[in-house]
């Protein structure tokens, strides 16, 4: 395109008639210039109140053309929120090439222009996989170096006031995590961080624990320094990170112990070695804010946890604001990350982060009050985000320590070994169950049985699945408390009682989310969720061989129903208790291996933040 020097003078014309607000920014919702964005052409940028949008001047405009007679797509965007942009850089004085649209497909460049320019950084989300985030970049091309500054002083002011966005972060990477690409993995975003002027402090791991030793050993004033702590690794790195940071900083009482549980059961007049189902209802008269955990003896655990253990820390509250934590997916299986963010992609995470997403997450406390069936009863505790497994889960991870070489196919080869062996176990669990028909006298009756209503839905299709700004994880907030929090999702004694189950299982299980992953698309539960305070138990009780194959087959099916089957109990729970009635004690928490005779286990209500913003499914 021909240029003269009168379109020169009008490109100078920035149109600045912007007001300034308090802070003397300009709230440049007016300001606009001629501009060359690169591959298109000439435009009119215009920086409004939430983006930039640009028209392009040129009469073809964005119609396509065809090449050989085939119809080119040269369908461009047309704006980009600051929401969705990370980044503004002025760049090189260099070319800014001509649009490709209305020219043949066999010019070459010849034409391109000389200029100063700036890149826009931002994402877009993938045409066929929305959870699929991509990279974009605009670049706007001028003769004056000073238009280009101001526009990069504009964009950055405005990004500046994007307050949710981490400016320091801790980053641990896992070098041998998955196939052992962890620190590819991290050069691959790196730039990503450095773009958003995001400070890092990176600490690429020598040994399993290096994490959780630096996590626990870390000083408050160095933790407050950073916005959240990122992983470069699997779900099983992630979730030594996270014990770090509770283990030594979360104070809350423990779950009830199985024996403690059992006393109280004989004191109300039965006992576990009664059939199922029968029950056992917590009345008391406390009161309605205090946690009912906290406040029944029968709930009181070993007698270590009180009241007064439950004081948050006040320098680092948990929940708390502005800590979060992020996932940059190079493991085996990356369940955590497939659930928070929809897609298993480094990039997508990286985007995630740097934006500033946030959500909550459930986590779930396991005591292990046993190692062995011989070993006196010490508490240890553990956190775990995504599942709790015994049984199958705890050979298949037990037998797969001996192949990590195999990297993530030693999954497939240990759980078919495990499933050939078809191995069942003897154990007593009891469950916390939220009977919310029982609270006919509570004024929110309505609205707790609509939400169990859709929680507890009987039909697949009626149920709510997890995504993006989920009503059930979003119907109480609970990431803004700093003080001591109700962290389970029942505030109300009469809305619960305990039941029981004693036999052979193959398997028992605890999600705390779908945990979704290659091998089972819909996860382990379909509509397990995020931050509603609720556990998923699942007992695969003793059954042929060939109805436990149908339920792995089921599983490994997108839109399969594992769970609808006479030898499968699903139960939502925030609690439960075991008690493994053989030799054998070995739990995978979050893939990792977890020796535990006897245990319990609660769920934390959005306990952790996580930079995320849930799966678009
Ligand atoms: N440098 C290291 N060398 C050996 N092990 C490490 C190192 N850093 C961390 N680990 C340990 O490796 C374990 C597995 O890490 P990660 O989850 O990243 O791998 P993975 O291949 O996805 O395995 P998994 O499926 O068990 O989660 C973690 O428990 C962690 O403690």
């Amino acid at each position: 395109m021909e240029r003269n020097e009168e379109d020169d003078v009008a490109d100078n014309r920035a149109h600045l008639a912007a007001p300034s607000n308090d802070d003397g920014d300009i709230e440049a919702s007016v300001l606009s210039s001629n501009l060359f964005l690169d591959y298109v052409g000439e435009v009119v940028l215009t920086h409004n109140s939430d983006g930039l949008s640009w028209k392009l001047l040129e009469t073809f405009k964005n119609e396509g053309s065809t090449c050989l007679g085939i119809k080119l797509d040269h369908k461009v965007p047309d704006e980009i929120k600051f929401s969705d942009m990370y980044a503004v850089e002025l760049t090189d004085y260099g070319s800014i090439h001509r649009s490709k649209v209305g020219k043949f497909c066999f010019e070459n460049e010849s034409h391109d222009y000389e200029m100063y320019s700036f890149k826009v950084h931002g994402f877009k989300k993938s045409r066929t996989q929305p959870c699929l985030w991509v990279l974009a970049t605009y670049t706007f091309g001028h003769k004056d170096l000073s238009m280009c500054e101001m526009w990069v002083n504009h964009v950055n002011a405005s990004l500046n006031r994007q307050v949710e966005r981490p400016k320091n972060l801790l980053v641990f990477v896992h070098p041998l995590s998955g196939k052992g690409n962890g620190c590819r993995t991290w050069e691959m975003v790196a730039p990503i961080f450095a773009r958003a002027r995001i400070k890092t402090k990176v600490i690429v791991t020598q040994r399993a624990g290096h994490a959780f030793d630096v996590m626990t050993s870390i000083t408050i004033n160095e933790l407050k320094s950073y916005d959240g702590v990122v992983t470069v690794g699997g779900d099983g790195f992630f979730n030594e990170i996270l014990n770090g940071l509770l283990s030594s900083r979360y104070k809350a009482p423990y779950p009830p112990a199985p024996s403690d549980f059992v006393q109280s059961v004989g004191i109300n007049g039965c006992s576990l070695d009664h059939d199922p189902n029968e029950t056992v209802s917590e009345n008391s008269d406390q009161n309605e804010d205090e946690d009912p955990l906290l406040a029944n003896p029968l709930l009181n655990g070993s007698g270590s946890s009180n009241l007064h253990t439950y004081q948050q820390d006040a320098d680092f509250p948990l929940p708390n604001e502005w800590f979060r934590f992020g996932i940059i997916p190079a493991g085996s299986t990356d369940a955590i990350v497939l659930c928070t963010t929809g897609a298993r992609d480094p990039i997508t995470s990286a985007l995630h982060i740097v934006l500033g997403k946030r959500l909550c997450l459930d986590i779930a406390q396991v005591v292990r009050w046993r190692a062995t069936a011989t070993s006196k009863v010490e508490p240890c505790v553990r956190y775990a985000a995504s599942f709790a497994g015994y049984g199958f889960y705890g050979d298949v991870i037990s037998d797969s320590e001996k192949y990590r070489w195999m990297g993530p196919k030693r999954y497939d080869y240990c759980g078919t070994k495990v499933f050939l062996k078809h191995r069942s176990y003897e154990a007593e669990i009891a469950y916390l169950e939220v009977e919310s028909e029982n609270t006919n006298s509570l004024p929110d009756r309505g609205r707790l049985l609509n939400r169990v209503r859709a929680l507890w839905g009987p039909n697949k299709s009626e149920r709510l699945i997890c995504r993006t700004n989920c009503i059930i994880c979003n119907t109480k907030p609970v990431c803004t408390s700093t003080r001591s929090t109700r962290p389970t999702p029942y505030s109300r004694p009469e809305e619960t009682r305990w039941l029981k189950s004693k036999g052979c299982f193959l398997s028992v299980g605890a999600a705390i989310m779908s945990n979704r992953n290659e091998r089972a698309p819909d996860g382990l539960v379909i509509d397990a969720h995020l931050s509603d305070g609720f556990l998923h138990l699942i007992m695969i009780k003793d059954c042929p061989r060939a109805s436990y194959l149908w339920h792995l087959t089921e599983l490994a099916r997108k839109g399969g129903n594992p769970l609808n089957f006479e030898f499968v109990e699903h139960h939502k729970t925030p609690a439960f208790t075991f008690t493994s009635s053989g030799n054998e004690s070995v739990w995978n928490l979050d893939g990792e291996l977890f020796q535990a005779h006897q245990l319990s286990a609660q769920v934390f209500r959005g306990l952790i933040s996580l930079f995320a913003s849930g799966p678009e499914v």
